[in-house]
C-alpha cells in the first residue's frame, strides 16, 4: 500500500531492451521526456538520483543526448536515493559520481541540488554519525514536502537493483526494510562500504514514478524474486519499491533472462 493509504498502486510494467549501453540511452530518453513534461505541467521537475553501475551510466547518457538542453536544469530539484557515508570528496560517493557524470556538465541551480550529509573529513564539514546526516536529510526533505507528506512531490526516483535485491540502502531482512521515518542511517551492509544513508520505503512509495533500472545477467534471479507477484519487500526489498502513479522495470535483456 502507499504511504498513508489509497488505492494500491499498479503493477510494474516491464521494459526489456537489448544491453545495458541500449538500455542506458533508453532510459536517458526517457528521462529528458519525463522531466521536461514535469516542467511543462508544473514548471519545474523534482527527481531522485541512484548510485551503481547503470544508474551512472544512465546520467552519462543523459549529458550525451541530443536533447539534454530541452530541459531547464535550473528548475530541477536533485534529490538521492541513498549515500554511502564516507568523506564528500571520496569517489565512493554516490553524489560525487552523478556530479562528474552529468550534474557538473548542465546549468543546474546549486541551491536546488541536495546531497545527503558526508562523514566528516579532511575537507572540514560533514558529520560523525550517519543518524545525524539521516535527521538532517530528513528536515531538508520535509521542508521542502508538499501538503499531507513528509517529502517532496518526487516526480522520477531512479533506483538501481543489488544482486541480493537492495534498492536504495535498503538491504533483504534489515532494520532500513522496517523504518519508518523517511531517511535511515545503514550500519554493517553487507555491501562496501558499510556505512551508508538510506531513504525508507516511505519516502520511495511517494515518489509520482519509481523506475528500478537493471543490466546484467547476474541481477537476473533479483529481478525475477523482486517481480514475483506477493513478493515479501522484507526479504525482497525492491518488491516494495513503488511509485504512486507508476512503476517501470527498465532492464536488459540479460537481467530479464529469468522473468
Ligand atoms: O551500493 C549501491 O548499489 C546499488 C546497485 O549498484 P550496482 O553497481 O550493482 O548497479 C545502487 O542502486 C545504490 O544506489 C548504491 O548505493
Amino acid at each position: 500500500m502507499p504511504a498513508g493509504g489509497g488505492p494500491a498502486p499498479e503493477p510494474p510494467t516491464v521494459v526489456v531492451h537489448a544491453d545495458a549501453g541500449v538500455l542506458a540511452r533508453a532510459a536517458a530518453a526517457r528521462l529528458i521526456t519525463a522531466l521536461v513534461d514535469a516542467q511543462a505541467a508544473r514548471g519545474e521537475a523534482s527527481i531522485v538520483l541512484t548510485g551503481g553501475g547503470i544508474g551512472v551510466a544512465l546520467l552519462r547518457a543523459v549529458r550525451a543526448s541530443p536533447a539534454v538542453d530541452a530541459v531547464d536544469w535550473a528548475r530541477v530539484d536533485v534529490w538521492w536515493g541513498d549515500e554511502r557515508f564516507v568523506p564528500a570528496d571520496s569517489p565512493d560517493r554516490n553524489d560525487q559520481q552523478a556530479r562528474e557524470a552529468l550534474l557538473a556538465h548542465v546549468p543546474v541551480d546549486p541551491t536546488r541540488v541536495f546531497p545527503m550529509g558526508h562523514l566528516a573529513g579532511a575537507g572540514g564539514g560533514g558529520v560523525a554519525e550517519p543518524e545525524t546526516a539521516a535527521a538532517a536529510y530528513a528536515e531538508t526533505l520535509a521542508a521542502r514536502a508538499v501538503a499531507g507528506s513528509a517529502v517532496p512531490a518526487f516526480d522520477v526516483l531512479l533506483l538501481g537493483l543489488g544482486p541480493e535485491t537492495h534498492v536504495a540502502s535498503i538491504f533483504p531482512d534489515s532494520p532500513a526494510a522496517v523504518a519508518t521515518g523517511t531517511v535511515t542511517a545503514v550500519r554493517d551492509c553487507p555491501k562496501p562500504p558499510p556505512t551508508r544513508v538510506t531513504l525508507t520505503f516511505p519516502a520511495l512509495r511517494a515518489a509520482r514514478e519509481v523506475w528500478v533500472v537493471v543490466a546484467g545477467e547476474e541481477k537476473a534471479e533479483a529481478v525475477a524474486n523482486a517481480l514475483t507477484p506477493g513478493a515479501d519487500p522484507v526479504a525482497f526489498p525492491a518488491a516494495g519499491a513503488v511509485g504512486r502513479e507508476r512503476t517501470l522495470w527498465l532492464v536488459d535483456r540479460a537481467a530479464a533472462s529469468r522473468l
